[in-house]
């Protein structure tokens, strides 16, 4: 509690207010000074996605919208891990109406985040494969920390990526490298990333990324923000409506594949190597 006070007051002093009071996986704070917000995942221990996960990042995007936010910055409070990507946990031998329910909030949370008026710009200072690495696509910009790898690994665990997250890296480094990289599963390096354009800046830290990430969002101080916004609308709008007008279909298509046999055969054996690895 004492500490709870302090950091409020510490936090206050720099003009750092804390928003979303009640979210307990996600931090949000907003800069005053700049008007820009700062969106932590804080799931320990790796962040993976699940349910509850996804359902503050949406509301805190929400939130950001609300506050005339002047830009967002997605990280973690995890120095080592953005994001492990979805919770395999809510996908292995699952309940059908909670896993209904996790897909369409995963949807949910990518359109909005895909589509947000303000810039974003991910700070990713760890690990970020699959779903993890789809949030830093769907951010305008994308600053790592040296080190760590990132990328669309799904076939390496015998699912697959679907067709948003596709778009996603295609819109991002071509069809080509897209090919490769996602038929193989590749898990790129932050090296290999910056040279394959998946992400812009490497850094050697986190302070240096979100400094790095500010300068960024700074850049549109001066272009009137409905401008900006509508043109980002407009680049966007065909990769979101070819999900939009498909959500039914797309959980449908999910459901299918991930019941099958193998695929939850592949799943289980995933779990138990990340748990052996866990305890060696
Ligand atoms: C239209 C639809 C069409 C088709 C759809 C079909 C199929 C569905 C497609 C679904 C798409 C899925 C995308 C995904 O995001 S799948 C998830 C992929 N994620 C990974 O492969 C990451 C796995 N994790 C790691 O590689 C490492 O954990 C990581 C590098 C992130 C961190 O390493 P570190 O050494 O720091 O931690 P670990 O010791 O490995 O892990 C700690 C504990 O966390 C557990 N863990 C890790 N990752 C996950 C995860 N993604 N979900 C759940 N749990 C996870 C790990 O087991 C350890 O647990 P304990 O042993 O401590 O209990």
């Amino acid at each position: 509690m004492a500490l709870l006070c302090f950091q409020s007051l510490r936090m206050l002093r720099s003009g750092i207010r804390c928003m979303s009071q009640n979210a307990q996986l996600v931090s949000l704070t907003v800069n005053d000074k700049t008007g820009v917000a700062t969106l932590s995942l804080q799931r320990p221990p790796v962040n993976s996605l699940n349910l509850e996960l996804l359902t503050e990042i949406s509301s805190a995007l929400t939130e950001a919208t609300d506050n005339n936010s002047r830009g967002l910055i997605l990280t973690s409070t995890n120095d080592g891990v953005f994001s492990a990507g979805l919770d395999i946990l809510e996908m292995y031998k699952p309940n059908l109406d909670r896993v209904k329910e996790f897909w369409t909030k995963l949807q949910e949370t990518w359109i909005k985040l895909y589509q947000t008026a303000y810039p974003t710009v991910a700070v990713i200072n760890g690990h970020s494969p699959a779903g993890g690495c789809l949030l830093a696509l769907s951010c305008e910009h994308r600053i790592m920390v040296k080190n760590f790898t990132i990328g669309l690994n799904e076939t390496r665990l015998g699912i697959v990526a679907p067709p948003w997250f596709i778009a996603s890296m295609v819109n991002v480094i071509g069809q080509r490298q897209s090919e490769r990289a996602l038929t193989l599963g590749h898990m790129f390096t932050t090296e290999e990333a910056k040279n394959v354009g998946l992400i812009d800046e490497i850094v050697q830290n986190k302070a240096e990324g979100t400094t790095q990430a500010e300068a960024f969002i700074q850049k549109f101080a001066k272009i009137p923000f409905q401008a900006r916004s509508l043109t980002k609308t407009w680049l966007r709008n065909k990769t979101v409506e070819s999900l939009v007008k498909n959500r039914e279909d797309d959980l449908n298509m999910f459901l299918q594949v991930v019941t099958q046999p193998n695929a939850q055969e592949s799943l289980g054996h995933y779990i138990q190597s990340l748990k052996n690895k866990a305890t060696k």
